[in-house]
């Protein structure tokens, strides 16, 4: 049987140059698999507990080594001589040790960055791609991936309120062809905002972060930059939000005028997502929200859910939305991350599996998406490595997988489109 033979822990750097935590998991038969961990910045009230050292000599306080020291202390013993090929298994160890429902003790930073180390170090031994060990028997799907190419809100002072404004390349064939579509609107964005004498300067998910007067400007910009590439808005390419409004105030964006707005972009705009378009703490607008637009487009939960299966199943019986966005470190293991997947994927629900404005090289949540054939991928902006890392392991594995590849496209938005 192939054991836990060691784990190591160590602090690095993330993209916005705060540190965070990477863990090396080797086994008995001498493979080892490595693991970084993201960081959020507008992150839910209800995400697992990042563990932070809070001494503000080192990093300003943002330092890792507590959850790193936890790994050492706590973590390590336990599993050494653990089976790897036994994920379930592991990440409920790790949940027992902590004890805490938010991962609070050890931290969801020293949890998450083991799980996911263990599952790549247990694909490597068996002599597969990750992706291949999450799905089983099951499909293997290219995600359409939605470019995060104006970033304003916590990602980008200065910028456009509204945090994200994506450019969602879905009406093409395969995952090559969309991306390359994504990147040529990228640039023909930049084009756009040099001629307007706007900023092309960028945000922390690589997107620009121009001074727009209005959020309406934005997504009038990104159908401008999807002409402007010779794509057709509407037919091959489609525009998707983050909102984030629970980090917007409640005065300037009452709910009723929120939804207002997104009827208007709707039916204006090739709108096809709408993120977090309602503060998490207003379920009941949500289902609101839901009434009114949920036929017409995409509405994804992201603060709302948290990747937590008790608040997916809460907004399923409430019709709050139609989608879940997955972020690994809102809940902290691999396994509580497929289950969230599989509830939604089981409601009929739409998935987006997502990075963090806060990214590493990582590219875990590249397979994660090919192996749970979840559709959809948002990575940010094709520029900055951290982004690209995970774009560019998509473009790997479509290759890899030759005739077996399947690009989700346009399908994960035929209803909406129909309706349309
Ligand atoms: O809100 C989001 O969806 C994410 C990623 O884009 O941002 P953060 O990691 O800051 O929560
Ligand atoms: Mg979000």
């Amino acid at each position: 049987m192939t054991t836990i033979s060691d784990v190591k822990a160590r602090e690095v750097l993330d993209s916005r140059g705060n540190p965070t935590v990477e863990v090396d998991v080797a086994l008995s038969d001498g493979t080892v698999g490595r693991a970084l961990v993201p960081s959020g910045a507008s992150t839910g009230a209800n995400e697992a507990l990042e563990l932070r050292d809070g001494d503000a000599s080192r990093f300003r306080g943002r330092g890792v080594l507590q959850p790193i020291e936890n790994i050492d202390k706590h973590i390590k013993p336990a599993v050494l001589g653990m089976s790897t090929l036994d994920q379930v298994a592991l990440d409920n160890l790790l949940i027992e040790i902590d004890g805490t429902p938010n991962k609070s003790k050890l931290g969801a930073n020293a949890i998450l960055g083991v799980s996911m180390a263990a599952a790549r170090a247990a694909a490597q031994s068996e002599g597969k791609p990750l992706y291949e060990r999450i799905s089983g028997d099951g499909a293997l799907t290219l995600p359409v991936p939605m470019l995060n190419i104006i970033n304003g809100g916590a990602h980008a002072a200065g910028s456009t309120d509204f945090q994200e404004f994506m450019v969602v390349p879905a009406g093409f064939d395969t995952f090559r062809e969309a991306l390359r579509a994504g990147v040529e609107i990228y640039h023909a964005l930049a084009d756009a905002l040099r001629e307007r004498g706007l900023s092309t300067s960028v945000g922390d998910e690589g997107g620009f972060a121009p001074a727009l007067p209005d959020n309406q400007d934005a997504v009038a910009l990104v159908i401008e930059a999807i002409e402007r590439a010779k794509y057709r808005p509407g037919e091959q390419c489609f525009i998707a939000l983050d909102v984030a409004a629970s980090e917007l105030s409640g005065d300037d964006y009452p709910a009723d005028k929120l939804i207002g707005i997104y009827k208007d972009w709707v039916d204006n705009y090739p709108v096809v997502s709408i993120e977090d378009g309602i503060a998490e703490d207003d379920w009941d607008n949500w289902s609101v929200m839901a009434d009114a637009i949920g036929g017409r487009a995409q509405l994804v939960g992201d603060d709302l859910y948290t990747t937590n299966t008790e608040l997916i199943r809460k907004g399923i019986a409430m019709n709050a939305g139609n989608a879940v966005l997955i972020k690994l470190n809102q809940i902290g293991t691999v396994t509580e991350t497929l289950n969230a997947v599989k509830m939604t994927q089981n409601a009929g629900w739409g998935v987006v599996i997502s990075h963090r404005s806060g990214e590493t090289e990582d590219t875990t949540i590249a397979d994660l998406a090919v192996g749970t054939n979840a559709g959809q991928i948002k990575s940010g902006a094709p520029a900055r490595g951290e982004r690209t890392a995970k774009y560019n392991r998509l473009l790997r594995i479509e290759e890899e997988l030759g005739g077996r590849a399947q690009f989700a496209g346009r399908q994960v938005y035929e209803h909406y489109l129909s309706n349309i």
